[in-house]
């Protein structure tokens, strides 16, 4: 007996073990393994004209003996020499499917629709087989040969007999095992029945190019005898017919109101790796100068490696039943990587070499088409079945954003309305349009507050100072989302129902209305901004005024407190966000387009703590009505500089604080603190 070597022993045992927990997908593996042999000989015989293949013949047969508890999966493909049993199931994880592919990738491009590439599958068979025969005669030869395991120690070839090429694996079902411990036990006799054998064909196997048949057992009047005499009853008997149990044609082609979503869902799962079901389906035939059909899903999570470089976006791209790409990235713009699905299209010449096809403008034009679908779908999600949509979000807004981003903006009216985030005053997640609509009359801009923590957010004094004025405040937790907002510079929400500046228009147009026209409409313009930047301009008439009064009256001491704090802000001011005796005694914001937040998330990039990194223009804001503001006053007229100095860098600190950034030197702080006390 041959032995695996050591390391395939070891592997062995991992793959029957714990690759596969689900037992039945064996014969979804042999079959696959059928088909890639019966493509071969497909594939050979095309280019060579030598070979005599009938294409009607081509098949892969199922069958079963109740009473040996044996399973059998036949094909009349390539088969294999005794070098080639050697090589490739001696040898786990030897792909000799991947190996044909290469060889022939090169002479042919990638035009073989070949399943196996990773030499394991085959293996999936000792989860249920004790031992497993193989008995294969190559396409060519005179001679069969039996390969043979138990799936432990080590396998036998021997000569053997075949009628014609191809192989047939023969599998011995493992003895039932009784359950245990309260576990149930495994019944491997179930496999053993056409209705079994049917379903797992057509489950996980049913659009495998080639036909799959079974001979299945059927009933039949028997005819009626022609000495019956009246009271005749019909008589019954079984007889064996061979059933060609896969659909073949692909699910893609088929019209969607043929199809049920659970075939849909089983495509999908089978064929991109999945567990889950998708989220959405979304398929379509397109016609005209450009005919394919689409078969495109959004899956229902995120895949583990979705936002790592070796990530791959792409759709596979079928031309007459032939996969030419596995993942045609230029399908899909870099925003829908997560979309998976099949292209097929006759028009897409099966000749075009890899190079070529990245530029053909037919592939564009069905880029194009496939991400206007994909946008409108997940609109339909997004306005009909909001609980799946926010999920959805939750998998790959990020993506979105970054969509809007990566575009400096470009995408910002086609992405823009995807967005959610967290509404402070509304408690859940909204768009930027349900924003636009739920704002009071007169506000111009869509207010947003950026950090990692929404508790923390939700209590931040320049939060809570705009929400105290009626504004809703988005609360942003994400670091691309502010860099996002800047990208996008302005919310444009389409067709609000326009203002009226002079009582007049309004009349008139409240006239023109009760006449019957169609109320106006208007694109509103609404800036991004972040609650901690710049002047919001949310200050009354007196209010400003009253800033602007007591800026004047305190420059003194603002002076001397930018003085103590020296370039670490840019100016010291009274604050029109934090106006009430019960809001906060102080605040940083800052001028010019880096926020805090920015400055922290660019800070944690590759770029870290780079010289080179720009830095934000932060202004401490003071809350004139606060106590503290009255004993900074009251120390600027007694001319204690000390005092100012002390508060102005406590100030400065707990604010900082509040934003989540430490203070640059902790201990100075806490002894400013214990000084205090
Ligand atoms: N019925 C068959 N006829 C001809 N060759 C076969 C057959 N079954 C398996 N092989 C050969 O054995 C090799 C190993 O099969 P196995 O199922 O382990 O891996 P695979 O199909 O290549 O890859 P995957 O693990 O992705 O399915 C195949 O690549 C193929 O060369």
């Amino acid at each position: 007996m041959r032995k695996f070597k050591t390391e395939s022993k070891k592997l062995l045992d991992l793959m029957i073990n714990s690759i596969y927990t689900n037992k039945e997908i064996f014969l979804r593996e042999l079959i696959s393994n059928a088909s890639d042999a019966v493509d071969k000989l497909n594939f050979k015989s095309l280019t060579d004209d030598s070979m005599q293949v009938d294409q009607d013949d081509l098949s892969i047969r199922v069958s079963f003996d109740r009473d040996a508890r044996t399973i059998t999966v036949s094909d009349n493909g390539i088969g294999m020499t005794a070098d080639e049993l050697e090589k490739n199931l001696g040898t786990i994880a030897h792909s000799g499917s991947q190996e044909f592919k290469t060889e022939n990738a090169e002479s042919q491009g990638d035009a073989v629709d070949i399943i196996g590439q990773f030499g394991v599958g085959f293996y999936s068979a000792f989860m249920v087989a004790k031992r497993v025969q193989v008995v294969s005669r190559a396409y060519g030869e005179d001679a069969a040969n039996v390969w043979e395991s138990d799936g432990l120690e080590g396998y036998t070839i021997e000569p053997g007999e075949r009628a014609g090429h191809g192989t047939d694996v023969i599998l011995t079902l493992r003895d039932n095992e009784p359950g245990k411990d309260g576990e149930p036990g495994e019944n491997y006799d179930r496999y053993l029945s056409e209705w079994a054998l049917k379903d797992l064909i057509t489950r996980y196997s049913n659009y495998v190019r080639y036909p799959i048949q079974m001979m299945v057992t059927r009933s039949r009047q028997k005819p009626k005898p022609e000495d019956a005499g009246d009271d005749y009853q019909p008589e019954y008997e079984d007889y064996q017919e061979l059933e060609t149990i896969n659909s073949m044609t692909p699910i893609w082609k088929k019209r969607a109101s043929d199809v049920e979503q659970k075939d849909y869902n089983e495509f999908y799962k089978s064929t991109f790796h999945d567990f889950e079901d998708p989220a959405r389906t979304i398929s379509f035939h397109a016609e005209g100068a450009l005919e394919y059909d689409a078969l495109l899903f959004v899956p229902g999570r995120a895949p583990f490696d979705l936002y790592s470089k070796d990530y791959e976006k792409g759709l596979a791209l079928y031309s007459s039943n032939v996969m030419i790409m596995e993942k045609c990235a230029d399908l899909l713009p870099d925003y829908y990587n997560f979309v998976r699905g099949v292209v097929d299209s006759e028009d897409v010449s099966l000749n075009i070499s890899r190079e070529t096809l990245q530029h053909d403008r037919q592939l564009h034009a069905i880029a194009r088409r496939i991400e206007k679908k994909i946008t409108d779908d997940l609109c339909d999600m997004r306005d009909n079945d909001r609980e799946a949509y926010e999920k959805f979000f939750e998998n790959f807004g990020r993506g979105l954003k970054f969509g809007i981003y990566n575009t400096y903006g470009g995408k910002a009216d086609e992405l823009g309305d995807l967005l959610l985030f967290w509404s402070a005053k509304e408690q859940k997640m909204v768009t930027l349009r349900e924003y636009a609509e739920a704002m009071p009359e007169g506000q111009k801009a869509v207010y947003y507050a950026a950090g990692d923590d929404r508790e923390r957010l939700s209590k931040m004094p320049v939060v809570t100072g705009v929400l105290a004025r009626g504004y809703d405040v988005l609360l942003c937790t994400q670091d691309v989302d502010e860099f996002t907002f800047q990208a996008m510079r302005e919310y444009v929400a389409r067709d609000m129902p326009k203002i009226y500046e002079d009582d007049a228009a309004r009349e008139a147009a409240e006239k023109a209305q009760a006449d019957g026209a169609e109320p106006e409409t208007e694109d509103r313009h609404l800036e991004l901004k972040n609650v901690a930047t710049g002047d919001l301009d949310l200050a009354s008439e007196d209010e400003k005024k009253e800033a602007e009064e007591a800026t004047k009256e305190h420059s003194d001491l603002f002076d001397a407190m930018k003085e103590a704090l020296g370039d670490k802000v840019e100016k010291v001011a009274v604050s029109s966000r934090l106006v009430g005796e019960g809001e906060a005694p102080a605040c940083i914001t800052t001028e010019g387009p880096l926020s805090l937040e920015m400055e922290k998330v660019l800070k944690r990039g590759p770029e870290g703590e780079a010289e080179g990194l720009p830095k934000t223009e932060r202004v401490l804001e003071l809350n004139a009505k606060h106590p503290v503001f009255t004993k900074l006053a009251a120390a600027q007229d007694a001319g204690d500089s000390e005092k100012i100095a002390l508060y102005a860098g406590l100030l400065y600190d707990q604010a900082l604080l509040v934003e989540g950034i430490l203070p640059e030197d902790p201990v100075a702080f806490s002894q400013r603190v214990c000084e205090l006390m």
